[in-house]
């Protein structure tokens, strides 16, 4: 894999400025594609990144070094109150090069949602659905054929003896050794994330990429922007110098993903702050279990996530109680032991079953309901962005009404002991015990442990009237030259995994962008185009 063309800006120096036709800010899901596209266009692309360039011999399968080198504050992001850990990558790639390869279409209830409560015309099933099938065969998607591993057998043994459906995650995978270690960056390069699939390949069409870079904010002039400014970044993630690098674009293309994208319009002046800027911010918020079993499940071993299930996610309906989607997460020793949040004797008696645990998780779809408004990003004093998400009643029910069938599930599956996932929880020994202390937890903040990797909107798309900050080219209201191409586009979560969605998306608006700009996108896309339209 080669990446020619690349400036590190920790430890080369930075040129003062740089004119190019168009810049891609985040080199993640949406940048990634946006990126390949624009630059196969013909058009002179840079690519800015504030993480490194890190590759697969520099993936180790060490938590330690990984979460220091390639997460969003270490893998420490909260939301502002502490209530959720939210987790997202920084390094070339962004969250693809760290994610676990789940890849789903956007369901059609969420699009249904979008056309008719956000007037987002064009983006229905049948339109969709080439985008989808494109991205699908660049990056490899099919249904994993390799039996699930203990941990994911488990989730399907307990839902079979409850008689509840499950079926087989499809993963972007080419070549996988079923290691484990999708988390800490593949080392052997069989997962497809942008890290090895789309940026090289937007670099081998003569793109540039500025990596340690971060786009402090734009230049905006009147309805147009200018340019931009980046700050260079140390080796440690730290701003080094502000405002090294001035660049100027024709079109600026934002793909810092979901609370990177709204913060670099917050930081800007001049920026019509009345739509829904930062607002309306989503992240599947996520309750877990651990289930003790009589064998040795090894859950760090084996493609993280193969089994799922939508038992529950729709069930009452599209605007009712929130639903949910059934997974199992991969458990490695420091991310659990983090989790498990006990000190001294406690934890390393908890600790020492680390073998023998499953766990399974409900990623709870948020944002189909006036009551489920998500949160807002906002900046703190430095100009860092925060997220202040307060859990909504309706979120409660659907983090209890989870637990519940999870720790149901885990007994099912054959579990001697269930540790949902709470500060005031222990492992209990029977499903009968488990359901009466459940219903009693309080469901507060500083006790139910709630975490995330999908963080989606704050910059979302719309027709009129839908008080977006997008229109449903991604365009950004007002600004000609702007788009945003990444999960902050979302009016809603999507009730699954979002990486294929973000694929197909911006694929469909880095397509038509490059049309706009009078270049020439690869045949394949403006066939697609041109079959839809
Ligand atoms: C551990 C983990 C597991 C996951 N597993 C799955 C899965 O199995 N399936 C699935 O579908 N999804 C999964 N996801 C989520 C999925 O990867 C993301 O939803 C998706 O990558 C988001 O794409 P994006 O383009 O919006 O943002 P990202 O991919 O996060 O990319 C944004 C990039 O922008 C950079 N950036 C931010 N601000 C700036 C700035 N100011 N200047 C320059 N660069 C900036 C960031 O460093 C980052 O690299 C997982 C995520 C994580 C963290």
């Amino acid at each position: 894999m080669s990446y020619p063309n690349t400036t590190n800006f920790s430890e080369q120096t930075p040129p003062q400025s740089i004119t190019v036709d168009l810049v891609v800010v985040g080199s993640g899901a949406g940048g990634g594609v946006a990126a390949e596209i624009l630059s196969r266009s013909g058009l002179k692309v840079l690519i800015v990144e504030e993480g490194p360039l890190r590759t697969s011999a520099d993936f180790k399968m060490r938590e330690k070094e990984a979460y220091a080198d390639l997460y969003q504050e270490v893998a420490s992001r909260q939301t502002l109150d502490k209530s959720i850990q939210i987790l997202q990558g920084r390094c070339v790639g962004g969250s693809t090069t760290v994610n676990w390869t789940s890849s789903f279409r956007t369901p059609s209830q969420t699009l249904d949602y979008w056309q008719s409560e956000f007037n987002l015309k064009g983006f229905n099933r049948e339109a969709l659905d080439p985008w989808f099938a494109w991205a699908e065969q660049r990056l490899n998607i099919a249904p994993w054929e390799v039996p699930p591993n203990a941990n994911n057998q488990k989730l399907a043994d307990g839902l079979d003896a409850l008689g509840w459906s499950h079926q087989i995650i499809r993963r972007n995978v080419n070549g996988c050794a079923n290691l484990g270690y999708c988390g800490t960056g593949c080392p052997i390069n069989a997962k497809q994330s942008m890290l090895v699939s789309c940026i090289p390949e937007a670099l081998k069409n003569g793109a540039q990429l500025f990596s340690r870079a971060r786009v402090e904010s734009l230049i905006v002039n009147g309805a147009k922007i200018d340019g931009l400014w980046l700050s260079s970044m140390d080796k440690n993630g730290q701003v080094k110098q502000k405002r090294v690098t001035k660049v100027v674009a024709k079109h600026i293309v934002l793909s810092a993903g979901a609370i990177g994208s709204p913060a670099i319009l917050l930081r800007s002046s001049q920026i019509d702050r009345r739509s829904s800027l930062g607002k309306r911010t989503f992240l599947h918020p996520v309750s877990a279990c651990i289930g003790r079993m009589p064998d040795k499940v090894n859950a760090y071993q084996g493609a993280p996530q193969s089994v799922y299930s939508d038992e529950f996610l729709w069930r009452d309906g599209v605007a009712g109680e929130l639903g949910y989607k059934l997974e199992a997460p991969p458990l490695h020793p420091t991310i659990s032991a983090i989790m498990l949040r006990q000190h001294g004797d406690k934890h390393f008696e908890l600790m020492k079953d680390f073998a023998h645990f499953h766990a399974s998780l409900a990623l709870i779809r948020d944002g189909f309901n006036s009551e489920s408004v998500g949160g807002e990003v906002s900046l703190d004093s430095y100009g860092y962005p925060q997220l202040d998400y307060q859990i909504s009643d309706m979120t409660w029910r659907a983090l209890k009404d989870s637990l519940l069938k999870l720790t149901e599930i885990q007994f099912a599956a054959g579990a001697k002991g269930v540790l949902p996932i709470h500060m005031d929880a222990s492992f209990y020994g029977s499903w009968r015990q488990a359901e009466k202390a459940i219903k009693a937890l309080p469901t507060v903040t500083s006790r139910f442990q709630v975490m995330s990797a999908h963080v989606m909107g704050g910059c979302h798309f719309g027709g009129e009237n839908s008080n977006s900050v997008c229109d449903s080219s991604g365009r950004v209201n007002g600004l000609e030259n702007l788009s945003v191409m990444d999960g902050s586009l979302f009016p809603t979560s999507l009730g699954v995994n979002p990486q294929l969605s973000i694929y197909g998306i911006v694929a469909k608006l880095a397509t038509q962008l490059g049309k706009e700009l009078g270049a020439n996108p690869p045949e394949d896309l403006v066939r697609i185009a041109d079959m839809i339209s």
